[in-house]
């Protein structure tokens, strides 16, 4: 069963081209219409479908569109042009720290985010434990989240996002800033998730852990779908190309 169907799907980002130094002459500006703009295309007619269960990796340099991509499919960015269909729930864990509210406690936020996945305070009731045993950060509970480091946002984030068995888990980038004890346990809850039927669209810089998680890949290169298919073969091309480039930026 089909649960991501994307066609022609384009992003464009407005990027001020001139320094404005306060808000004040950029409001005066904006009004005169004196701001300009360069126009920039995150996403190029990018159309993507996904199946039940399937793990994919989103692969490419930095810029290259990736995490726009998920952005839209998780519906955080409405995209310029093309349409999406999801079935199915989405937990997304896709910016750090993003769903939380940095002045409330970390006890305060696994609440919040379960009321935002959709779950009733009953279910969190039972999850709660478990969520936090899995964090690791008990004794942190009572502690405003805005005085957590990275990787301390990491784990709670992906506690939260990780109990209970969502349709598609999408994972950006977020295990690279866990220590290697958390992001061995990640690995363990991913691979539960995946035989639970959970689908899994992952994207890492790490070649390694994109090939242990996913089966297919697709290689993004400014805002273009550049290959799709079978994650060992479209990640060493994506290597082979990039090592050609001696490390040249390919950014938009
Ligand atoms: N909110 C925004 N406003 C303006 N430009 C944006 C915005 N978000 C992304 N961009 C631009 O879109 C392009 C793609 O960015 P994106 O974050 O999707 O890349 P990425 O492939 O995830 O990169 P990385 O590997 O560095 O995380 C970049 O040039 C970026 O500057």
């Amino acid at each position: 069963m089909q649960i991501i169907k994307a066609e022609h799907i384009s992003m464009q980002f407005n990027m001020a081209s001139e320094k404005v130094d306060n808000i004040k002459e950029y409001l005066i500006r904006k009004i005169k219409g004196h701001i300009s703009y360069d126009i920039l295309w995150a996403l190029q007619d990018v159309s993507f479908t996904m199946e039940a269960g399937e793990s994919v990796a989103l692969v490419g340099l930095n810029g290259s569109g990736k995490s726009t991509f998920l952005k839209v499919l998780a519906g955080v960015l409405e995209p310029t042009g093309g349409t999406i269909n999801v079935r199915g729930s989405i937990a997304p864990l896709i910016e750090l720290g993003a769903g939380f509210d940095i002045d409330l406690t970390a006890k305060e936020n696994v609440w919040l985010n379960g009321a935002i996945l959709g779950y009733p305070r009953p279910v969190m009731r039972t999850y709660y434990d478990d969520i936090v045993a899995f964090s690791g950060l008990g004794q942190f509970m009572d502690v405003p989240v805005k005085n957590f480091s990275s990787g301390m946002l990491a784990r709670l984030a992906f506690s939260v996002m990780t109990f209970g068995t969502p349709d598609i888990l999408i994972v950006d980038e977020v295990l690279a800033v866990g220590d290697f004890t958390f992001q061995e346990k990640c690995r363990r809850r991913i691979a539960e998730m995946q035989r639970n039927g959970t689908a899994i669209l992952f994207v890492s810089h790490n070649m390694e852990q994109v090939r242990e998680i996913c089966t297919r890949a697709v290689w993004l290169e400014k805002g273009k779908v550049m290959a799709d298919g079978e994650c060992c073969q479209v990640t060493e091309q994506y290597m082979k190309k990039g090592e050609q480039a001696g490390g040249e930026s390919v950014l938009p």
